[in-house]
């Protein structure tokens, strides 16, 4: 499986998205925070918002929904042709029904687990999902520190899916820089959500590569990256 670098928006200059869109098109996937000040302690944009970034983004949506009541919200999501949409766990009635409609509809369906979730209950159900997003810092806000005490549920999942044999990505979330990228990819991550990290770089471009060569060389066996949405 590739590395991915996924910038998160949540750290760019919201007045001038198209523009700060165009400067990570060498990313392989546009991370979209969704937040309802209910879920998670913060706002950010609903639907008609993402809605016009699919319209205007050079790469394909990963969006990642920190909202209650997502069984009703998230297909909508799906609709508007984001290429994943990932929901937390607690915020669905039944993650694997909600995880076949994300895939009927036509995306790949993700689950995200919070530093305190435990990733026990859907370790027998990881072929119902396309990725799961082991998140590093609490959700809510970027700019947090990277919280080493996630990697022993990143590699216990990690095990899983090779054990199974699975085709699930394995996303972390939070606090990802120069300085972490490696720690979570030698625990078994293979896309790479950050957004201070690329937003903050002089040339976002530049930091998307240093970031995606890292991870890939302390990948299991120095997996090499094949660039942008390769298998
Ligand atoms: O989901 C998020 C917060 O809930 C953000 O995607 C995440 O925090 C990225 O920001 P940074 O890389 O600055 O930590």
């Amino acid at each position: 499986m590739t590395t991915r670098i996924n910038p998160s928006i949540l750290a760019a200059d919201f007045v001038n998205l198209e523009a700060e869109l165009a400067r990570i098109a060498s990313a392989d996937l546009v991370h979209v925070d969704v937040m309802d000040n209910h879920f998670v302690p913060n706002l950010t944009f609903g639907p008609q918002m993402v809605g016009r970034i699919q319209d205007v983004s050079p790469i394909p949506l990963d969006v990642h929904l920190m909202i209650s009541d997502v069984d009703r919200w998230g297909p909508g999501y799906a609709e508007l042709g984001a290429a994943s949409v990932t929901f937390h766990v607690e915020a669905s009635d039944d993650p694997v029904a909600l995880a076949r409609r994300l895939r009927s509809i036509g995306a790949l369906a993700g689950i995200a687990l919070k530093p305190g979730t435990e990733a026990d209950a859907y370790l027998d159900v990881l072929d119902e999902f396309d990725q799961v997003l082991i998140m590093t810092v609490e959700p809510g806000f970027g700019g947090q520190s990277f919280m080493h005490d996630t990697m022993p549920k990143l590699r216990r999942v990690s095990e899983a899916v090779r054990a199974a044999g699975l085709d699930v990505r394995l996303q972390v979330d939070g606090g990802i820089s120069l300085d972490t990228i490696g720690i979570a990819a030698e625990a078994g991550a293979d896309t790479f959500v950050a957004g201070s990290a690329v937003f903050g770089a002089d040339v976002p471009a530049d930091r998307i590569a240093a970031l995606r060569d890292l991870a890939a060389a302390h990948r299991h066996g120095g997996e090499q990256s094949t660039g942008r949405l390769g298998a």
